[in-house]
């Protein structure tokens, strides 16, 4: 049997979201929270996944490079991306809330896509994996009111798309094709099984 050792739940987490954080936290990881600052602007030409990738990678790698001697912390950086994908359009966080209003307006009663990279690196070696998972995601239609009094609770605005489905915005989602967690912020099942690919994780699911 793989020995249970402590050091297998730790590692860092190269993000702000507290959404990454409480769903890693869910398995008994225990992330060390390290937040990039890379600019997130997608480039003239560049597909919507090539994008994620990149910020996926930039973002641990960042992260990576500011820890310089901290030897202590533990070897793996997970980082992610999270867009929705409408009508061709990427959809990030929202400017403001006009910008919030107008996404959900074009989204009310329409399909889109939600799209999570993420990216494993290890600090030790520099190797690094990213992995992409999405899923189909249709809204039922939203009356003007619904966004505004949406808009006041102030859940959109630090989520791509103007949304959360893990809260109030669940009640806008008609249905989900794909990975529920990608929607939230990082596809759990895939984040674990890549780890556990690299070799990076023995002895999971941890016990309490
Ligand atoms: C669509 C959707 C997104 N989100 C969130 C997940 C991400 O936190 C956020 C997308 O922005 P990201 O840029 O992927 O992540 P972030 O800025 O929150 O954190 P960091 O860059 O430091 O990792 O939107 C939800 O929480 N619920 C949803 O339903």
């Amino acid at each position: 049997m793989a020995q249970i050792n402590d050091t297998n739940r730790r590692f860092i987490l190269a993000s702000g979201s507290p959404r990454r954080l409480e769903l890693m936290s869910n398995l008994g990881f225990e992330p060390e929270v390290r937040v990039s600052s890379i600019p997130e602007q997608r480039q003239p030409e560049e597909s919507p996944t090539d994008y994620t990738r990149r910020l996926a990678l930039a973002k641990a790698e960042d992260v990576r490079d500011s820890l310089e001697d901290e030897d202590a912390l533990p070897d793996w950086i997970l980082a992610a991306d999270t867009i929705v994908i409408f009508d061709g359009e990427v959809l990030e966080k929202p400017a403001d809330a006009d910008d919030a209003f107008q996404m959900l307006r074009n989204m009310s009663g329409r399909d889109h896509v939600v799209e999570t990279s993420f990216c494993w690196l290890q600090r030790s070696t520099g190797r690094s994996s990213v992995c992409t998972v999405q899923a189909d995601v249709e809204f039922r239609e939203l009356t003007d009111e619904m966004i505004h009094r949406y808009l006041d609770s102030g859940e959109p605005f630090d989520k791509a798309g103007s949304y959360g489905i893990q809260l109030l915005g669940s009640a806008f989602v008609r249905s989900v094709d794909g990975s529920y967690f990608a929607v939230v912020g990082l596809p759990v099942c895939e984040v674990v099984e890549e780890l556990q690919k690299l070799g990076g994780l023995e002895g999971f699911p941890f016990r309490t």
